[in-house]
């Protein structure tokens, strides 16, 4: 189970960044706070013929800046706290980003893998069927995240089209590319990454040969973070998965790593060419680059001391807490924060919108050439803040959001009010 006070040590970030700028009290009181939080029960006919519930949320944190946007996470241990502090972050990014987007998130809490494909699209379809009536594609717009996936993402636009008796493509992104999908936002969270320590990689003071990368979590993001790494030449020296990490000083197998995965086994059953190591080990590995691409709060006070990363790339949405980000600055650890650093997913669902919207759609290369464009342009602005005022990056990506997040809400009026 998460940790319940997980959307108050993710605020405090706001309060370090706040005492940076001059913003007035009201906007951080409104961004204190979740807008609007939706629970429901889902009711599912399983293949037995039983009934099983699920507890399922959405939640739309604020929606100052455009419609909320953010993913769906399926997991045994979700929670409406972590829910909504994910909805938050995704406030923050689209803020960095600039995107037309307020921030919002969703979560069933369940194990999919011990449900049959009939079973998940039901869930799927039900989660659409409770939430019909806030999301929409200029009010919440889902996407993936943690255990969904562009088939899950198709039957819910599917179901959502049903609902309203036509085709709503944009209400959901990262949808398959026959039902509106856009060419690059399978990989696109770990593009936006690459991108990222690509164009920081002197500044960062990285090599540019060489490079030793370290995953943690093997799915979507951490997968295609190791292929792109790999492209530019850098050895995938350790990955993990839920079930447990493995480590090879000269590189693992990687082909037999993606291989052993795409057919549902762990990275631990797979002919990586290593030796298998322990969740904290690999966290610990001699390493230029740490990527996380798992959960929330991973590196944590009691092992943060062990990271000997240079930097640590942050494609999961929280896996520092505030108290292992003080120990990693201390150390001279950088870290190139989630709501810059994992931002090339929601980019690329936002330029997915786009293209429903307009019903013309982009090229692979026109879509990389626009990430890359916005992932460097906030990168530069988030860089120059840091050394600007002498804060850490994250600190600097707050300020940056804020900022933007103090003008769209003071240009709402000072009389505004809202309801949840
Ligand atoms: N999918 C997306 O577009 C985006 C995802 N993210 C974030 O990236 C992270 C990963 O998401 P996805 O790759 O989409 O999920 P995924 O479901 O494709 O993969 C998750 C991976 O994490 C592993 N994992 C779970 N618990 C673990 C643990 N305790 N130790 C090590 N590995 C563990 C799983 O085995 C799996 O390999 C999450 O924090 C998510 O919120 C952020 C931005 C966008
Ligand atoms: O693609 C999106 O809209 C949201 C992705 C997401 O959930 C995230 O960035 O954490």
């Amino acid at each position: 189970m998460s940790n319940p006070d997980i959307l108050q040590a993710a605020l405090t970030r706001l309060d370090d960044a706040a005492r940076h700028v001059q913003i007035d009290s009201d906007v951080l009181e409104k961004l204190k706070y979740p807008r609007e939080t939706m629970k429901v029960r889902l009711l599912i006919r399983m293949d037995d013929g039983s009934r099983k519930s699920f507890l399922a949320w959405r939640c739309r944190y604020d929606d100052t800046r455009g419609p909320t946007k953010g993913g769906i996470r399926f997991h045994p241990e979700s929670t409406a706290e972590e829910v909504e502090t994910l909805a938050f972050w995704m406030t923050v990014k689209c803020a960095v980003t600039n995107l037309p987007y307020g921030g919002g998130k969703g979560a069933v809490r369940v194990d999919p893998k011990s449900l049959s494909k009939a079973e998940l699209e039901r869930l799927s379809r039900a989660y659409v069927q409770a939430f019909a009536s806030i999301i929409g594609p200029d009010r919440d717009i889902p996407a993936p995240d943690v255990y969904t996936n562009a088939m899950i993402m198709g039957w819910m636009s599917d179901e959502y089209s049903t609902i309203r008796g036509e085709p709503h493509p944009g209400v959901i992104t990262g949808k398959p590319i026959a039902l509106g999908g856009s060419l690059g936002r399978d990989d696109a969270t770990a593009r936006g990454g690459f991108y990222l320590v690509g164009h920081l990689t002197e500044r960062l003071g990285l090599p540019t040969e060489g490079l030793r990368v370290v995953v943690q979590g093997f799915g979507n993001a951490g997968q295609h973070a190791a292929r792109l790494f790999r492209s530019i030449g850098a050895k995938i020296i350790g990955v993990s998965d839920s079930r447990g990490a493995v480590y090879a000083s000269g590189g693992l197998d990687l082909d037999a790593l993606l291989a052993a995965k795409n057919q549902g086994r762990s990275v631990l059953d797979a002919e990586h060419g290593g030796k298998a190591i322990s969740a904290d080990e690999l966290i610990g590995l001699e390493t230029d680059v740490l990527v996380p691409s798992a959960m929330e709060d991973m590196i944590h006070e009691g092992n943060a001391n062990t990271v000997k990363a240079r930097v640590v790339l942050e494609l999961a949405n929280g896996p520092i807490t505030p108290a292992a980000d003080e120990i990693l600055a201390k150390k001279g650890v950088i870290v190139l924060p989630d709501i810059l650093a994992n931002a090339g997913g929601v980019t690329v669902s936002y330029f997915e919108w786009v293209q429903n919207r307009q019903g013309y759609y982009w090229t692979l290369d026109e879509v990389h050439t626009r990430l890359k464009t916005i992932i460097e342009r906030e990168g530069d602005v988030v860089w120059n803040i840091a050394r600007d005022k002498d804060v850490t990056l994250r600190t600097a990506a707050y300020i940056h959001a804020l900022n933007r997040l103090a003008t769209a809400i003071e240009a709402h009026g000072t009389q505004q009010f809202f309801t949840s």
